[in-house]
């Protein structure tokens, strides 16, 4: 955990025994996780291991699941999502619109979103002001996305992938966006493959596997112990 963690402060996200099935076939088998403010944590895990579908259900938007799920103090709902920020991994906003519609459509939806800020990030990452999502790159909408989802003011901001298909630099330059947009005493949730990339900025790691979570602890820890980098503790464990 970081320096900046509070032991003291309740969980921000507590999951216990979280069941999902799609049609009879579990994505998500009695997954137990408590995160604590204040941290940015690296939600990693093989291909179909319940990344997005644990992502969502903590976001509202996946309903019919089992157990007990608290996030931001409430259960997923109305309430939850006017505190929890949530990046899908999925393109959301409409093609026509161009940075100041989508600003104007976040104004609208959140109360705790900063428009001023969104600028600013927009701004930071470069990107056109008439230029529509349409004919934006793939890179280019990712940073909108990003900007958006991180000038709420949010206690739990949820983020699914957000750099997957930019290039490397783009991904630093997202990255140092993140980071300077994020409150100390929020809680980050992020999901990728891009162990790399994200192994300096995240305080601790979940590694999920079949739907459970297989191994969860302080980034610094973790390669202390282990002796080896959070990517290389990956890829051994999950060649085993
Ligand atoms: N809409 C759906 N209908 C049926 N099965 C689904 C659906 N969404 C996910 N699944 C299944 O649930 C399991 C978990 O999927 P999920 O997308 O949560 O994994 P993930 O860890 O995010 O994977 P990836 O790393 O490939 O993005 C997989 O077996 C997947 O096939």
């Amino acid at each position: 955990m970081s320096e900046h963690t509070l032991p003291l402060s309740p969980p921000a996200i507590e999951v216990r025994g979280l069941t999902k099935a799609y049609r009879g076939r579990p994505a998500l088998a009695g997954l137990d996780l408590s995160l604590y403010p204040g941290q940015i944590v690296g939600l990693m895990g093989d291909n179909g291991s319940g990344k997005t579908t644990l992502l969502k259900i903590l976001a509202g938007v996946l309903a019919e699941w089992e157990g007990s799920v608290q996030i931001a103090g409430n259960a997923p709902g109305a309430a939850s999502k006017a505190q929890v920020s949530f990046l899908p991994d999925a393109s959301f906003l409409p093609d026509a619109h161009k940075p100041e519609d989508s600003i104007a459509q976040y104004a609208r939806f959140f109360e705790d979103f900063d428009a001023a800020k969104a600028r600013e990030m927009v701004d930071f990452f470069g990107l056109p002001w008439d230029r529509s999502l349409k004919e934006m790159s793939k890179g280019m909408r990712e940073k909108l996305q990003i900007s958006l989802a991180m000038s709420r003011r949010a206690r739990v901001y949820l983020l699914d992938e957000p750099i997957s298909g930019v290039d490397p630099a783009s991904r630093d330059v997202i990255l140092r966006g993140i980071l300077s947009n994020f409150a100390e005493d929020a809680l980050m949730l992020v999901s990728t493959h891009l162990i790399q990339d994200v192994e300096s900025i995240v305080d601790s790691v979940v590694f999920l596997r079949g739907g459970t979570v297989l191994l969860q602890g302080s980034a610094d820890e973790l390669r202390e112990h282990h002796g080896v980098s959070l990517d290389a503790l990956f890829r051994k464990v999950y060649a085993a």
